[in-house]
Parts: structure tokens; C-alpha cells; sequence
């Protein structure tokens, strides 16, 4: 089957598109390694997802992954006996960019599942870049916290020195971790990267170039430790409404408990809750999404773009 190249009169585009049945197809005849109980475990609150959608977008990108795994093992193996270095296996890295409440976290942990699933790519981690956000006490000082998820808001250097270590092979690194009920980082807690086959990097952030407080040009990018790349993408207008919704449902679930930090907004009425969630896109995801998220999709090697109803209607796979 022929993938319809997307482009413009003036551009060709960089990407191959195919739509749900050409990719689908791809994958044809694999099978699921996981059922619906595990899916419904996986899948963020709110993330409209059923099997038939994973076996239609998500298999055959798990299939494409672990063949880009395989082929660049091969590649790997056969410069290191040309320069007689050694061949120590490194963690092959995937990121998953996209907007606050799009569905990267299901995307994420679904190739986490999938791949693990594959001969080559037993061990797989997942690692969100939430942890790499800089404690509210010190957004708060520095008048941040109404900017949580900006670029400013992330501790990039220990984000970039955490992947440059996990890509120099080394065993045993750690990376924060963050907690959503209590939406802060949590102290004294941390996860441990201990050379995996593959490691799924997913945040806002990943696929941001960054800048130095001098204004001057960093000389590493976090990107320059990916392999693989992939930009989840929706229309901002039902962004907006998943991420209302999902507030909506966390109201009569996550924020009930004393301890969350929206626990103040357990008991505000539908209406109240709809304007809430509203205002809280309107002055931070929103903004995030149109001057810091979207603009690095171009950058990712492929396009999930999803429909109002959550659903993936069309791959962009980049062939340039
Ligand atoms: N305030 C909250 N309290 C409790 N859980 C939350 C809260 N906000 C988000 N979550 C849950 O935390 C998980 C990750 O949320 P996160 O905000 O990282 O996802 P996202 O980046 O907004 O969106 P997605 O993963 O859908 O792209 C989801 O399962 C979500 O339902
Ligand atoms: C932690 C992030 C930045 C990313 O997951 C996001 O979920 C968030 O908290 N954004 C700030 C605005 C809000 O509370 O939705």
C-alpha cells in the first residue's frame, strides 16, 4: 500500500501520511499482548481507548519501533568492532511530546507495554519529565507557580545530565518523581533507570530546543539523545475540552481526598467547575500549548493526530 505524501504547492512535506486503514494494516495478522482490564489500567482518566484502536495505531508503531531497535543494535554493533570499541548495549530512547491532557501518559505506558511484548526489547522504562519540575516553593519564589509546565518552569540541566547518563550506558540512574494528587515533586523519592533495552521519555518539554539565560545557543540538546520521536496532536479547541473534562471527572475522584491540592475545588458545582477548569487552560496549558508544545511538533518523527472523539485518524511518519 502507498502511503499519500502530505504537501504543499511551494513544499514538499517532510512526512508520509497514512490514514487508519493503511496502518492498520501494517500490523496485520500481530498479536495483542495485552486485554481490556490491562488497557482500562493504563489508560488516563478520560482517554477514550479500546483494543480495536490499539491494534489499529499502536501495534504497528510498536512493530515499526522495535524494527528501528533491531536495525539500530545492528548499526551500533557493526561501528563498534570497526573502531574496536566495545559493544555495550545503550538504552535505545523514544519521546512522546505533546499537549497537558492529550493522551501522551496512555501513549506512553501503551508503548511500554507493547514493546516489552517484542524479543529484542524485554526491558522497557518509562520516564515523565513532570519529575523534572522544580519544587513549588521555589516556583513560588520566583513567581513561577502560575507557569507550572513553561519551559522556565523545569530543571533542564539535571533533565539533559539524567538522559546523557542513561545514553553513556550507564547503570542506575535516578530521576525525580512528581505526584499530580499533591502537585508538587515528591522529596526524598526517586526512580531508578538501570539500563534498559529501551527508555520512553514522555513530557510537554522533550522536544524543546531550550536557551541559556546568556540568550546564547545550549550546545546539547535533549533531543540529541533520541532515537525515536513522537508528537501527539489534537486540535487545541478539543484539547481544551478533554482537559475540562478530566477535571470534571478528577473532581468526584482524585480531589475528594483531603490531601490533593485541588481538594478546594472538590465541591464547587458543575458550572463552577467548567469555568475553573476553563480558566485554568485559558491562562496556563493553552498559552503552554501554542507558544512552547506545538511549535516543536515538526520536529518529531511522527505525527499521532487524534480527533474530537480521541480517536487517531491520521499517522504522519517523517521520510525526510
Ligand atoms: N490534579 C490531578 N489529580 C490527580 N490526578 C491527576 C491530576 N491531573 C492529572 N492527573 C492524572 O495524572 C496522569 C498524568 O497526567 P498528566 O497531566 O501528566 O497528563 P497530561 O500530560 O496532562 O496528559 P496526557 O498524559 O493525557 O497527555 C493522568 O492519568 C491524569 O489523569
Ligand atoms: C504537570 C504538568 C505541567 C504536566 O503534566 C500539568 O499537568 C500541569 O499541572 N499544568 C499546570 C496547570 C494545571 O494545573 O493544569
Amino acid at each position: 500500500m502507498v502511503a499519500v505524501t502530505v504537501s504543499t504547492r511551494s513544499h514538499p512535506s517532510p512526512y508520509a501520511a497514512f490514514d487508519r486503514a493503511q496502518w492498520r494494516a501494517l500490523a496485520d495478522g500481530q498479536e495483542l499482548p495485552l486485554d481490556a482490564e490491562e488497557l482500562a489500567r493504563l489508560a488516563t482518566l478520560g482517554d477514550r481507548i479500546d483494543l480495536d484502536e490499539v491494534r489499529t495505531v499502536y501495534l504497528p508503531l510498536a512493530r515499526l519501533l522495535a524494527l528501528q531497535v533491531t536495525a539500530s543494535r545492528r548499526l551500533w554493533t557493526a561501528q563498534s568492532e570497526f573502531l574496536g570499541t566495545s559493544t555495550a548495549k545503550v538504552p535505545y530512547v523514544i519521546a512522546v511530546a505533546g499537549s497537558v491532557a492529550v493522551g501522551k501518559s496512555t501513549t506512553a505506558r501503551l508503548l511500554q507495554v507493547l514493546l516489552a511484548a517484542q524479543p529484542d526489547t524485554p526491558r522497557v522504562d518509562l520516564v515523565t519529565t513532570d519529575g523534572f519540575l522544580y519544587p513549588n516553593a521555589t516556583l513560588e519564589a520566583r513567581g513561577q507557580l502560575g507557569r507550572k509546565g513553561f519551559p522556565e518552569t523545569y530543571d533542564r540541566r539535571a533533565l539533559l545530565r539524567f538522559l546523557a547518563d542513561v545514553k553513556s550506558g550507564r547503570g542506575s540512574v535516578s530521576a525525580p518523581l512528581y505526584s499530580h494528587q499533591s502537585y508538587d515533586v515528591v522529596p526524598d523519592r526517586a526512580q531508578v533507570v538501570d539500563g534498559p533495552d529501551v527508555l520512553v521519555l514522555e513530557g510537554l518539554n522533550v522536544l524543546q530546543a531550550g536557551s541559556r539565560a546568556d540568550g546564547r545557543v545550549p550546545e546539547v540538546f535533549l533531543s540529541d539523545f533520541f532515537d525515536f520521536s513522537v508528537y501527539v496532536d489534537a486540535g487545541e479547541a478539543d484539547v481544551e475540552q478533554w482537559y475540562v473534562e478530566r477535571f470534571l471527572a478528577l473532581r468526584r475522584t482524585a480531589f475528594q481526598d483531603s490531601g490533593a491540592y485541588f481538594h478546594r475545588f472538590a465541591d464547587l458545582t458543575d458550572d463552577e467547575a467548567v469555568g475553573t477548569a476553563r480558566g485554568i487552560w485559558a491562562a496556563v496549558n493553552g498559552p503552554n500549548l501554542r507558544h512552547n508544545i506545538a511549535p516543536t511538533r515538526s520536529r518529531a518523527r511522527l505525527v499521532l493526530q487524534k480527533a474530537a472523539d480521541h480517536s487517531v485518524r491520521r499517522v504522519l511518519l517523517r521520510k525526510l
